[in-house]
């Protein structure tokens, strides 16, 4: 830090005068010498964009004076993570500002049709066939979880990473998100001749929001299995909070010395990985395949092989992931964009965009369902599969730099004035908007039960979604694990009893027997298929925990709890009548706070009776 006497001289030789009305703050002007030279530069930069209000409480020299350095650390962080700088972020702010209170439509130009895709059936000889071309790709992969969302909806207090997939077993989604990357590597490898040290990367997109909690649960628990190596830790940096139509950037509420910031969304991603060097590594060391995932789709990896199978075999250099939507449902669209000078794409348009873009363009009932009871446009995932070589050309010339847009809450129609700051932000999927029209841009849609199951609404929220509309709540989010499951073994043709209706939370879903697997043991449908027999059923009363990979079932009738347990690559049949007392489900009002968070917002938790634990 520059001496007062270095700090005047700094400013002599930058010539600045302290003079120009308004352009250097008085409060600043009596601290300038307190600045290094380059923070001069940051204040200029500052005062030239119309920030001078940040100053406007500045007292004398000699008063908060760290805090007046430490503001500047702030802004010279915020200048160098974005691209561009501070000065592109408030102008690019300012336009779309501009925009937004013109109430000017981002699709201009644009009409929306029903874009053609890849439409999946579960358990069919074509899905099948893809699920085995995606386990063979698999090896030539690397996964990518954008996990720095805070989770504001589902008002979660820990990361949405360390939260149980479901309590049967009580995993987390980090941990059966790696354990099912691991099965992918075994499985892929298995299909090498030779030797084979294949080691699929994985990459978590964290945030100061979740960045130490992350690293905690991994280190706390081995990595989960995976080795430390394969493992890489990205993460972004926050935003500056904009305080008004003109870009005024806002202080911390706590805090006038800092800058108030929020994340940029997950778009960030992409810049990131661009500049981290990965892609590089990745390419030369035979990687084809990007795949990009969210924090909390317990549902994700049934989808995973089929699809990686369509990007492979379709050669798509962008596929997304998509499953029957229902209107205003808050996932977004996948849309084909057909611009009046002829240009065409299909991409993701936003659910707060879907329905303002349709009425703009001769559908006055906007997003609404047709006749088969969804939207006709596929409800997007935000599960991309990339092909690296084109990804990387892509960002070459980007940088991985990705189309923003502004989403002020105002105080009336003015539109004056916002209720809360608000920020620039950026989507992942938002990717293909840059791409070139040679490029092969496809989406894959399959059902919901098999693939999407998020867990993003608190139980409040959650109980208000229109009927018949997901709930995307914990409560559904673990449910959904058990009806696929369930659904999956009844494919595989085993007798799974029907579920029951219950309410939780005031939410109303099924209930099914509550079966869950190790990847290891269900990867894909022929895996399951080969390892389950027609003549077993399980009551739905019933729990099934399936720990071992080389477990079968045959002739097993189960009604109560079974854990089976199997080691490696131990072989175990679980056959005949199994009968006990159980796990029944006890509700959980989630205002009550003798329970622990995860189970409150799930508004269950299971009695454990009774129990029989086979281990082999
Ligand atoms: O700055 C951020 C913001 C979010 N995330 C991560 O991005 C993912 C998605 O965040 P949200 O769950 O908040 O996303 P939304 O529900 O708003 O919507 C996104 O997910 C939906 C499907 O779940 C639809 O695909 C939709 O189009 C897409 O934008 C999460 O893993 C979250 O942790 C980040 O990494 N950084």
């Amino acid at each position: 830090m520059a001496s007062d006497g270095d700090g005047a001289a700094a400013v002599a030789a930058l010539g600045i005068s302290g003079g120009g009305g308004d352009d250097w703050a008085p409060p600043l002007r009596r601290n300038l010498p307190l600045l290094a030279p380059h923070e001069v530069e940051l204040a200029k930069l500052l005062l030239s964009e119309g920030q001078s209000h940040l100053f406007e409480h500045w007292p004398e020299p000699g008063v908060d004076d760290d805090k007046k350095r430490n503001f500047f650390d702030q802004v010279c962080r915020l200048n160098s993570s974005y691209p561009g700088g501070l000065a592109s972020y408030i102008q690019n702010a300012r336009k779309l500002l501009a925009d937004s209170k013109a109430g000017k439509n981002p699709y201009d130009g644009f009409s929306p049709s029903v874009p053609s895709g890849e439409v999946l059936t579960f358990g069919d000889d074509n899905f099948v066939s893809l699920e085995e071309a995606g386990v063979k790709e698999a090896r030539h992969a690397a996964f990518v979880l954008v996990a720095g969302g805070l989770g504001e909806r589902l008002g979660y207090k820990g990361i949405k990473v360390a939260l149980p997939r479901e309590t049967t077993t009580g995993k987390c989604f980090l941990q059966h998100y790696i354990e099912s990357i691991l099965a992918l590597q075994e499985a892929s490898c298995k299909l090498v001749e030779g030797e084979c040290n294949t080691k699929i990367p994985f990459v978590i997109m964290t945030s100061d929001d979740t960045n130490a909690l992350t690293v905690k649960l991994l280190e706390s628990n081995s990595y989960f299995g995976m080795e430390p190596s394969q493992v890489h830790i990205l993460k972004q940096e926050k935003v500056a909070c904009l305080a008004d139509n003109d870009a005024r950037l806002a202080l911390d509420p706590n805090d006038k010395y800092k800058i108030q910031t929020k994340p940029h969304g997950h778009g960030d991603v992409h810049a990131l990985l661009y500049s981290s060097g990965l892609l590089e590594q990745w390419k030369s060391t035979g990687r084809k395949w990007v795949l990009f995932f969210q924090d909390t789709n317990g549902l994700l990896f049934n989808a995973i092989p089929s699809a990686l199978g369509v990007s492979a075999t379709k050669g798509y250099n962008v596929n997304s992931l998509a499953v029957p939507r229902k209107a205003k449902e808050a996932i977004g669209g996948i849309t084909k964009l057909t611009h009046v000078d002829g240009r065409t794409m299909v991409i993701n348009v936003e659910y707060n965009q879907l329905d303002p873009l349709l009425r703009a363009t001769g559908h006055p009932d906007g997003d609404a369902n047709c006749e088969t009871g969804y939207s006709p446009y596929p409800g997007n995932i935000n599960q991309l599969i990339l092909e690296i070589g084109p990804y990387m050309e892509e960002l070459q010339k980007t940088h991985g730099a990705i189309s923003e847009f502004v989403n002020p809450k105002y105080t009336d129609s003015t539109k004056t004035a916002f209720k809360s700051s608000t920020r620039l932000e950026c989507m992942m999927q938002d990717y293909p908007k840059t791409l070139p029209p040679s490029a092969k841009v496809g989406f894959t849609v399959m059902d919901a039960w098999l693939a999407y199951a998020p867990v993003k609404n608190n139980p409040e929220d959650a109980a208000k979604v229109p009927k018949g509309n997901p709930y995307h709540s914990a409560t559904s989010g673990e449910m959904a694990i058990y009806r696929a499951n369930s659904l999956i073994l009844r494919k595989a043709g085993a007798q799974i009893a029907d579920p029951v209706i219950d309410t939780f939370n005031g939410q109303e879903v099924e209930v099914w027997p509550r079966i869950t697997w190790i990847p290891r043991w269900g990867l894909i449908f022929k895996d399951v298929k080969a390892k389950v027999h027609s003549n077993s059923s399980v009551s739905q009363r019933s729990a099934l925990v399936i720990n071992g990979k080389n477990i079968t079932i045959q002739g097993l009738s189960l009604d109560g709890t079974l854990i089976v347990n199997a080691k490696d690559e131990a072989k175990f049949n679980v056959t005949g009548h199994i009968e006990n007392k159980g796990w029944t489900i006890q509700h959980v009002d989630h205002k009550d706070t003798s329970e622990k968070e995860e189970i409150r917002i799930r508004g269950f938790k299971f009695n454990k009776v009774e129990q029989l634990e086979l281990n082999y």
